[in-house]
């Protein structure tokens, strides 16, 4: 047969154009395109033998080789699978048949036609080799026999087809690499790429090297990556080598789940909890898990399958339910993917409620690194507060400074009659800890959470309710513990003003105060403590507006409640004072020294350190000379 020569359709024109002059830096996915194109046709072939008992045998097992000459920049790929007709061969390297080459083209019409980064996007698949190599020559054997055809093209707008001498099915590509990509001839380049992105390719992939003279056939590939063996045939060894390469945490994991799901949408994953936090746990924004399509390499984190909330766990995921090519875009909208997310954060969420129930001391460590993380998910993943309200793990009043309490702990051990539960924000455990705000609290044996990771306020936001407790802030509204717990008999307040002689004093307070404060109360919650400041049922909390300021995103402050202790003696005595018709000068000192104090013990600062300071210094010297 004469050589016949050929034009490519207009679009694979413009598609090769592209590659050729292309300014993509990423050019050695091509490998990877055209090794997922081999591993595919023997896919095909695996497929046909099934009922077709008439294909070409194969003296080789099915494979991959590649072999290069350094010398001549020359590169071939090959492949014993189902090789090409003629028309087979004009169809498929003539035109666009590929889906994702096709909406690659659509969206660079759409979209600056230089952009050359959507040539990753889309992985285009065999055209992709245009970016490295001149000339192409694609030799191939349908399995089917027949004659076999040597395509053969540089790019140029035309290509020629002939027949020629290959005696063993499949096919075979020959690159003339261009001279400033030479290095893809390079025995350690190609060794590389196909570890990068072909490690896990069903059939083994041959590099034909050259060792003192003598070609010996290296696979560079692993065999059944550890995801697609049944648990049973892994040891821990081989999880532990799997996460280290997919997360390059040199340390062990703490945990790992390996997953074989049927369902609608089968897959295989293996999912990890590191051990220790990666150091740009709060920055990062490229999680996700690696995800595998056929065992090529599609995304190696892949966001669609991992919640941010999530973001420290490592893993890969395996579906053939994807088309090989998919674009990121093609992630984005695939209605799959969500499906795998939902059943590995359910893996993992279980995998962690296990390790609390049967590990607390492991439990707590990953907890204390990783506990702000996952509290996060309350905010975004409403459909999991169930789970991780079993997961979190709060400080509290009776937990000391390096305790943690549960939900499920908190109520066990919850007062007679509480019907809620009790909680404190602040920014650390030493700021909350001797909060007035605990007082009445802890007088009557009641527990009170202690909120004070930045994040929790937002928590709090998203889950107000446990099962049938509210949560309920001891720093905010009001609060009524009638009947609640037991007031020990020496922890009892001593006997409280009567309201009528306290009117006086919250008149001076009020008009004293009037630009700081919104509304002066008699309190119910303290004991030993002459005042605090409260935020109204729905104000902002002294905590929520530092964390707003620090972020650049205050609102004004918020003015609060200042409640006064009936039963202390300073308030009674002022209220005597006040009555008597003490002198106003002396009595506003104290009504600002009081405020000043309350916010100090709310971990607020006062306006005016300076002024406090001799205020205060003004009252002791006054004290001291009694
Ligand atoms: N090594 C090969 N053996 C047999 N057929 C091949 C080989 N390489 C390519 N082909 C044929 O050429 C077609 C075009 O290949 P190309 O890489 O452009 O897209 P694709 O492989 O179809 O894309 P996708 O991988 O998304 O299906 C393939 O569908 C296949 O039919």
């Amino acid at each position: 047969m004469t050589k016949e020569v050929h034009s490519f359709q207009a679009e694979t024109q413009q598609l090769m154009n592209l590659m050729v002059h292309s300014l993509y830096s990423n050019k050695e996915i091509f490998l990877r395109e055209l090794i997922s194109n081999a591993s595919d046709a023997v896919d095909k072939l695996r497929f046909e033998e099934i009922t077709n008992h008439n294909l070409i045998k194969s003296e080789k097992e099915n494979s991959i080789s590649i072999s290069s000459d350094k010398e001549k920049h020359i590169l071939i790929i090959e492949d014993n699978g189902l090789g090409m007709s003629k028309e087979e061969i004009m169809n498929n390297l003539g035109t666009i048949a590929n889906s994702g080459t096709k909406k690659f083209l659509e969206k660079l019409s759409e979209q600056d036609k230089k952009d050359s980064n959507l040539i990753g996007q889309f992985g285009v698949g065999f055209y992709s080799a245009f970016m490295v190599a001149s000339k192409i020559t694609v030799e191939s054997l349908s399995a089917h026999g027949g004659s076999a055809h040597k395509w053969v093209s540089t790019g140029d707008g035309s290509y020629t087809i002939e027949e020629c001498d290959k005696e063993t099915r499949g096919t075979k590509i020959t690159l003339e690499l261009k001279e400033e990509e030479k290095e893809f001839a390079d025995d350690w380049r190609i060794r590389s790429i196909v570890k990068k992105y072909s490690d896990y390719v069903t059939y083994p992939i041959y590099l034909a090297e050259t060792k003192d003279g003598k070609v010996e056939e290296n696979r560079l590939n692993k065999s059944t990556p550890v995801w697609a063996r049944n648990k049973r045939e892994n040891k821990t060894e081989d999880y532990q080598e799997l996460y280290k390469q997919i997360s390059m945490d040199w340390r062990e994991p703490l945990l790992w789940e390996h997953m074989s799901v049927e369902g609608l949408v089968p897959f295989n994953a293996v999912v990890f909890v590191p051990s220790e936090a990666p150091f740009d746990l709060y920055t990062r924004d490229n999680h996700g898990l690696h995800l595998y399509v056929k065992r090529v390499s599609i995304s190696e984190k892949c966001k669609e399958l991992l919640p941010e909330y999530l973001r420290f766990v490592a893993g890969v995921v395996e579906t053939d339910e994807l088309p090989l090519n998919v674009s990121r875009e093609i992630l984005q909208q695939n209605n799959k993917l969500p499906q795998i997310k939902k059943q590995v954060v359910k893996k993992v969420l279980t995998a962690l409620q296990n390790l609390s129930q049967n590990d607390n001391e492991k439990y707590l460590n990953f907890y204390k690194v990783f506990g702000a993380v996952l509290k996060e998910g309350f905010h975004f993943d409403h459909e999991q507060h169930e789970a991780l309200s079993e997961l979190v793990r709060f400080k509290s009043s009776k937990t000391g400074k390096d305790g943690y309490v549960s939900f499920k702990e908190y109520i066990e051990r919850r007062a007679d009659a509480q019907r809620e539960i009790y909680y404190l924000t602040g920014s650390s455990f030493d700021a909350v800890e001797r909060s007035p705000h605990l007082e009445a609290l802890t007088s009557r044996g009641i527990e009170v959470l202690f909120l004070i990771d930045p994040i929790d306020e937002w928590f709090i936001m998203s889950y107000a309710k446990h099962g049938e407790y509210n949560l309920k802030p001891i720093h905010k509204g009001e609060i009524d513990l009638t009947g609640i717990g037991k007031e020990s008999e020496d922890e009892k307040k001593s006997e409280e003003a009567p309201a009528e002689q306290l009117v006086g004093l919250i008149d001076l307070f009020r008009t004293k105060l009037a630009n700081d404060i919104k509304e002066v109360k008699i309190s119910k919650r303290l004991r030993e403590s002459a005042c605090c400041l409260v935020a109204d049922e729905n104000g902002m909390s002294a905590q929520m507006e530092r964390i707003m300021k620090a972020s650049g995103q205050s609102f004004g402050e918020s003015k609060r409640i200042l409640e006064i202790n009936p039963a202390h003696s300073l308030i009674k005595n002022l209220a005597e004072r006040k009555n008597k018709g003490t002198e106003e000068t002396t009595l506003n000192e104290w009504v600002e020294v009081l405020y000043e104090t309350a916010l100090l013990s709310e971990g607020s600062p006062v306006k005016n350190p300076g002024t406090f300071a001799k205020r205060l210094t003004k009252i002791m010297e006054m004290a001291s000379g009694k």
